[in-house]
């Protein structure tokens, strides 16, 4: 993707499994945004191909649309409506659409409860809280069932307890539905807790591929371990923790109390790693990260 004489993707190669969830992660303006747009769509791509549900997002039709759901940063529109009426209204759209296998749109009472919504169905939008209007603007994005669902940083002003339940619908999507599902966030314990697998971009280039454990066992190879002994506190680090732990437990058993394995976490991973991109790298890293090969 290039604006004017700026390329800001290059070359990004991404493939997504039926059923999938898969985060996007990178720091602000690596073109998290412009990867969704290309794909749903909005955004005409300057050159690569791309193909979504077999079509090419330029040139999507209505029925293609219809299979898509999408959940934007910010959406601005629909302040006067009331939050039943929007969603039948939207709704309908999609009941053309229907299919033996995914009858459309959701039931609005029944996507009302889903997205916690019931005791707000009567408020007009503009009278909706930050989070409240967030949780609407998930429920416009899964209203079709959608089989792939786009979400640009869908938690933002979420309480914790809104958060968990987004997570578990999340969950209940991809899990029973087979909704394929890309996100963006800089929730980093959010993409870990939902991500089948994680893409960091950086730069315009993804910059590491894998499961949450694959990016975090990869970057620091050392886990920290503590215990305590006849009450004297032990830290060690090393490479190979169950090997050491081993040892430990042979040479002094029931002495070793309080154990504690701490192993590099997400954020340790995505801080390492972009801040490798941004200070220019070492060449080759993004084919040292990516998942399946050597560390
Ligand atoms: N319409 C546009 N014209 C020119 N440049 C743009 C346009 N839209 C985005 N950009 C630039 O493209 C780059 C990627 O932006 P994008 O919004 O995709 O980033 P992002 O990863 O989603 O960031 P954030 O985490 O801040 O939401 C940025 O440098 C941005 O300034």
């Amino acid at each position: 993707m290039r604006y004017g004489t700026v390329d800001v993707l290059h070359g990004v190669d991404l493939t997504a499994r039926r059923g999938e969830v898969i985060a996007l992660l990178g720091p602000n303006g690596a073109g998290k945004t412009t990867t969704i747009e290309i794909l749903e769509g909005f955004r005409m791509r300057s050159a690569g191909d791309v193909r979504v549900l077999g079509v090419d997002p330029g040139r999507g039709d209505e029925r293609w649309r219809a299979r898509l759901g999408v959940v934007l940063q910010s959406w601005r529109d629909h302040g006067k409506w009331r939050v039943r009426e929007l969603l039948a209204h939207l709704g309908a759209f999609y009941a053309p659409y229907s299919t033996d296998r995914i009858p459309r749109p959701w039931p609005v009472d029944e996507l009302l409860d889903t997205v916690g919504l019931t005791a707000h169905a009567g408020k007009r939008v503009n009278q909706l809280s930050g989070g409240q209007r967030r949780r609407l603007d998930v429920a416009v994005g899964i209203v079709g069932r959608p089989e792939l669902l786009f979400l640009d940083e869908p938690t933002v002003g979420f309480d914790p307890a809104a958060r968990r339940e987004f997570h578990e619908l999340v969950h209940r999507l991809a899990d029973l539905d087979d909704t394929t599902i890309l996100l963006t966030t800089h929730d980093l314990d959010e993409a870990e807790k939902l991500a089948d697998r994680i893409l960091i971009l950086a730069g315009g280039r993804i910059i590491a591929e894998g499961t949450p454990d694959d990016l975090s066992r990869r970057v620091a190879g050392n886990a920290e371990i503590r215990w305590t002994r006849d009450g004297e506190r032990f830290v060690h680090s090393a490479a190979d923790a169950t090997a050491f732990l081993r040892e430990l437990f042979r040479q002094y058993g029931d002495g070793v109390q309080e154990l504690e394995v701490r192993r590099a976490s997400l954020e340790d991973a995505y801080i390492a790693l972009v801040h490798e991109q941004e200070s220019g790298g070492r060449a080759g890293a993004a084919a040292v990260w990516k998942q399946g090969s050597e560390a």
